[in-house]
């Protein structure tokens, strides 16, 4: 079977992947400095106001001058995304769907480029970053492929039973508008790019707005757009910040709904933005995550700490699905914890560039002193720090942001049980009852991801009770990361998520349309 590339399969890749990965960061390299605009109605548009981005790997290294956005570009954007939607929508479906996969394919040729300039601004990985332009490949023909075999969610629908005359019903899906599209730092191109594809396929047009410290890849997904030959004005790309160009974006009165991915106060106060106005509008807002993994004294242990390991310190704990609560049964705890503080030992930290670092640095300053505030606040609680807490930069670790993964022993009173901390920081409690453990990890207000790792016959009981929208039983490529288009569609329970349905999953595309009645007598 030849090697195709997932989250899940990225532990082993060909050594072609390698070589292609390093010349692609050399054509990166070479641009570095330059200017990068915003593009709306199918050209460059210069903003008012630019910013050096630095790579968090080395903060010495300017990477380029990107845009910040303000209110003009917002509604330069909105205006041209407001005008281009007659004609798009009118579009058959097979031309939208056709455009969606040359873009898919262009971006296919482009995924080391991609994913060159995803290592260098959010900091991950070679493997990370390819798995992230993969996936946004993958998204494109998914929902391409998805909105056609559904023949655009159009129905009909039995006659009326009156007599003497033919009244005709069929029920029709139709887009909203312009639809705005805001993407968090840390999947900046799959999150990005997904809900575009989404929004595109179904017939809306789209104003994009990246996050401030991810602006190349959503420059490097507009350039993918206009050389695939989308009209002007069908996708426009802004780069600025969420309390201006994202503010701007939610109040706007063409804006027709919202795809947000982000923490959950600012997806709940866009929520509520989308929800006042004139009229509700929709708003799908995929939110934060505090995922905990359950082991049994059934468990395979060495999977469990492959898996726990990889989704705890993996990107450096900045996944929305990465886990940050484990609650293990007593009698295998010691035997677990030697295991992980094996798996942690053997992690190696650095320049992310570079093939031998799985763990570059975390994303910016704040993060970074986040992170030290955390290990004070845990020490402060009482926890008992089995590994890692130290900031590498003050230690002779480089010029980026590199922390080392930290494995905490904790009570559960402890209040950073209950908050997402965007960091390789794992809690560890050790349970009695396997009750008790369940009712932990409930014990919280969000409910994306969730792990277990015991007896086969113990699955179903987790399965069912667990209040999270994607689990993994007994996985050792992760815990509770890894979700890849078609294999595991992937949503938010509780606050973690507003809709009940997933990315990529058979419910996705439905939520960028809505529903006309359609009946006509003869
Ligand atoms: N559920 C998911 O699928 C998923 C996936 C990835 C990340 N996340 C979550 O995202 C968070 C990390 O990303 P982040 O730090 O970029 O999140 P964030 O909420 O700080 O920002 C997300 C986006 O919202 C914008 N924004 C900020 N304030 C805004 C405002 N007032 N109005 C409009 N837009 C605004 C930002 O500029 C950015 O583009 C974590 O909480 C993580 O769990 C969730
Ligand atoms: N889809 C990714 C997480 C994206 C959120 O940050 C995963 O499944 O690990």
């Amino acid at each position: 079977m030849s090697f195709r590339l997932t989250y899940a399969t990225m532990f082993n890749p060909p050594a072609e992947m390698h070589v292609q990965f390093e010349d692609a960061l050399a054509r990166l390299e070479a641009r570095f400095g330059q200017r990068h605009p915003l593009f709306v109605n199918g050209a460059d548009r210069a903003p008012a106001h630019w910013s050096a981005k630095r790579t968090p790997i080395d903060t010495d290294v300017i990477l380029g001058e990107f845009p910040l956005a303000d209110a003009g570009d917002v509604d330069a954007a909105m205006q041209a995304a407001h005008a281009a939607y007659p004609k798009w929508r009118a579009l058959p479906v097979a031309q939208r769907a056709a455009l969606l996969r040359k873009a898919g394919d262009l971006m296919q040729q482009r995924v080391y480029d991609i994913a060159a300039a995803l290592t260098l601004e959010v900091g991950k990985n070679r493997m990370e970053a390819l798995g992230e332009a993969q996936e946004t490949v993958d998204f494109f023909h998914h929902y391409a492929d998805d909105f056609e075999r559904h023949a655009g969610f159009e129905k009909p629908l039995p006659d009326d039973p009156i007599e003497g005359m033919a009244s005709h019903n069929r029920s029709v899906m139709r887009p909203y508008g312009a639809w705005v599209v805001i993407a968090p730092f840390n999947f900046p191109f799959a999150l990005a790019g997904g809900p575009v594809a989404a929004a595109l396929v179904t017939g809306n047009t789209v104003v994009f707005k990246s996050a401030t410290d991810t602006p190349w890849s959503g420059r490097l997904l507009a350039e993918v757009l206009r050389d695939a030959g989308f009209p002007a004005g069908t996708f426009n790309y802004l780069s600025g910040s969420g309390s201006e160009a994202g503010d701007a974006l939610a109040k706007h009165p063409l804006t027709a709904g919202i795809t947000f991915t982000g923490s959950v106060p600012v997806g709940r106060n866009l929520m509520q933005q989308m929800a006042g106005g004139a009229y509700p509008r929709p708003c799908i807002a995929e939110m934060g995550g505090k995922n905990p993994c359950i082991v049994t004294e059934h468990a395979d242990l060495d999977r469990a700490a492959a898996g726990i390991a990889r989704s705890a310190f993996g990107m450096g704990g900045q996944k929305c699905s990465a886990l940050s609560r484990l609650y293990v049964h007593e009698s295998v705890a010691d035997a677990l914890v030697g295991k992980l503080l094996q798996q942690i030992d053997a992690i190696r930290i650095g320049d992310a560039r570079k093939r031998e670092h799985w763990l570059g640095p975390v994303v910016n300053a704040s993060a970074y002193a986040n992170y030290a505030r955390y290990v004070l606040d845990l020490e402060a609680g009482g926890a008992r720090l089995l590994r890692g807490g130290k900031q590498l930069r003050e230690n002779g670790g480089g010029k980026g942001y590199y922390v080392e993964p930290v494995l905490a022993e904790a009570d559960v009173s402890h209040p950073l049980w209950k908050q997402e901390m965007f960091l390789p920081i794992v809690m560890l409690h050790r349970y009695r009852d396997r009750d008790d453990a369940m009712r932990l990890a409930n014990d919280t207000d969000m409910g994306l991801t969730a792990g277990f790792y015991g007896g086969a016959d113990e699955v179903p009981w987790f399965q069912d009770h667990i209040e999270a929208g994607v689990t993994y039983a007994n996985r050792p490529q992760g815990a509770t990361t890894g979700a890849w288009p078609g294999y595991q569609p992937f949503g938010g329970w509780k606050g973690s998520g507003s809709t009940g349905k997933a990315i990529a999953s058979f419910y996705y595309l439905q939520q960028y349309l809505r529903e006309q009645s359609r009946t006509v007598v003869e």
